[in-house]
């Protein structure tokens, strides 16, 4: 059973708890905590831990029962629901209390990786790596991994792939001098995050253990992480407690959380040692690492979505200018070719679809519906068509292809596509576009005039993976707005018009519980 159907199957315990036409109120609680239960043993989650979880749920919920025979009103319903969210958090919280690292910018922060052989060491050395580089600091890569042949060039072909400067050794065999040596060397060239990569084992041995003593001696890491494989499951409460004594790891990265069933087992048995899980990894890719909270780790196990990885993730890959620069142009009704060149490299930026499906309340199933790949191919192609367009193109509203329509042909053979292809994204712009004349015209004091004077592409065909957006839908949707202008505001805030130019989550998620959003949403096509 992979984390999804874990996922699944409580989410079905809840709601058969909720519509359940059971009279009796204890009886439908103990039905529910039967099939989470059963669920959570099912992905290797310990026995005790669950057992707790279970008791707490029933005392907390018998506890505020009142005169509740039945789960029947809303009130009730959310009672239930919270609980069970609050526990399963709990259930993978391994908050030990302490102030998380934070790595300091214009100093030397080193963080040394330890952990067995094949348990996702190096490459999650990369992608933290990566992850850092993202954030703007100045970051080094060190292999000192001298035990297993081949260490070095893997961790140099990861790190050439995600443009990392690296240092390491085919011939030196003392991973003590290999790493003091590629310190001094990041140090001296001002480097602000320093990772060193050590040598793994296939077993927790002793010479492991001494040589990881030796490394941290010399090294002196403000962070120490262990890589665990989350597919061992509860066997990480072991592993981990085994490494701890030798080196003193002040922080978890569980790998391989991607479609193993045992995930949720790992998890909950490292949380019960009390060593915070910093990120989890989600993929062999090196975008493949997520920020681990409680919260959002449950959250997306439940499909509510997390709006905090979101969140997190657009700060890295938004150009603020950028967002300026369109939100001006929609401030004025505009919204040209450009605009949509740049949305569509913010979107591609933040990593694997499924990934930022996964982080929006409901667009996780709309993904399940056409396919990742479908989507991803669609979307590059309009990339590709983008590209292949010249400054005074981009520049335009797109009437200019209209007027001269050998340009899309031009277009067409310059990106490898087709015209058809050209004509499709000239008429999401436009329904873009029209879009943004609707938010001028719901703007206070604005003369309101009708948003429906945009060229129109005559027959266009679906897009896989995009809304289909029919003219009555479009002129719904406008009528809402202009009926609305505080719908609107957070529309426009929600694309970074509050002033800060980035997205405003608190608005994001304001509008996403207004019903008229949500009928809007569902008309085109996305589920909230
Ligand atoms: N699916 C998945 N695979 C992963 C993840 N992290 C690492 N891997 C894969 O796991 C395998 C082992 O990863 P490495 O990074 O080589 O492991 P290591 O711990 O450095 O191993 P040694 O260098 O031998 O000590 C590789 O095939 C990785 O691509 C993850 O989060 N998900």
């Amino acid at each position: 059973m992979v984390l999804a159907d874990l996922g699944k199957r409580i989410n079905s315990a809840v709601n058969n708890a909720l519509s359940s036409a059971q009279s009796d109120y204890s009886t439908t609680i103990d039905n529910m905590l039967k099939a989470i239960t059963t669920a959570l043993l099912e992905s290797d989650v310990n026995i005790q831990l669950v057992s707790r979880l279970r008791n707490n749920i029933k005392s907390k919920l018998m506890e505020s029962k009142g005169n509740t025979k039945s789960v029947s009103n809303g009130q009730t319903k959310k009672l239930i629901q919270k609980t069970v969210y609050d526990e399963l958090c709990a259930l993978v919280d391994c908050n030990d209390g302490q102030e998380p690292f934070r790595p300091k910018k214009k100093q030397s922060n080193i963080i040394m990786f330890v952990g067995l052989q094949g348990s996702g060491k190096t490459t999650s050395c990369t992608k933290l790596a990566v992850y850092y580089s993202k954030r703007g600091f100045k970051v080094g890569l060190v292999c000192a991994d001298t035990f297993r042949a081949g260490a070095f060039d893997q961790l140099k072909q990861n790190a050439i792939k995600a443009r990392i400067p690296f240092y390491g050794s085919y011939t030196e065999t003392d991973p003590v001098k290999v790493a003091a040596e590629g310190i001094a060397k990041f140090k001296k060239e001002k480097f602000e995050i320093i990772i060193v990569d050590t040598s793994g084992r296939h077993h927790q041995e002793e010479s492991l253990f001494q040589e990881m003593v030796e490394i941290s001696r010399v090294v002196k890491p403000n962070q120490t992480i262990m890589v665990l494989d989350a597919s061992i499951g509860q066997a990480a409460e072991q592993q981990s407690k085994a490494f701890k004594e030798s080196s003193d790891f002040g922080a978890i990265i569980l790998t391989k959380m991607d479609g193993h069933a045992r995930g949720g087992g790992a998890i909950s048995a490292v949380a019960a040692t009390n060593t915070p899980i910093i990120f989890i990894g989600t993929g062999e890719h090196i975008h493949d690492l997520e920020k681990f909270s409680p919260q959002s780790f449950i959250s997306k196990l439940l499909g509510i979505g997390d709006m905090e990885s979101l969140f997190e993730t657009l700060q890295t890959v938004t150009n603020k200018e950028d967002t300026k620069a369109t939100m001006e142009n929609i401030q004025q009704g505009k919204f040209t070719l450009l605009d949509f060149k740049k949305q569509m490299q913010t979107i591609m930026k933040m990593g694997p679809l499924s990934n930022i499906a996964q982080m929006i309340p409901g667009m996780g199933n709309m993904m399940n519906q056409v396919g990742e790949e479908e989507t991803s191919r669609s979307m590059k192609k309009m990339v590709y068509v983008l590209d292949s367009m010249t400054k005074e193109e981009l520049e335009s509203d797109g009437r200019i292809f209209i007027d001269e329509p050998s340009r899309m042909v031009r277009v067409a053979r310059g990106s490898g596509t087709s015209v058809i292809d050209v004509e499709m994204i000239l008429q999401q712009q436009q329904m873009m576009a029209r879009m943004a004349q609707s938010v001028k015209a719901a703007q206070p004091g604005a003369a309101g005039g009708p948003a429906g004077n945009m060229p129109r592409m005559p027959g266009m065909p679906n897009i896989p993976g995009m809304p289909n957006i029919s003219p009555q839908m479009m002129q719904q949707a406008q009528q809402k707005m202009r009926q609305n202008p505080g719908l609107m505001n957070n529309m426009m805030n929600m694309f970074g018009g509050n002033g800060g130019g980035m997205p405003d989550m608190n608005e994001m998620m304001k509008m996403m519980q207004d019903p008229q959003m949500q009928q809007m949403a569902k008309q085109f096509g996305m589920g909230m």
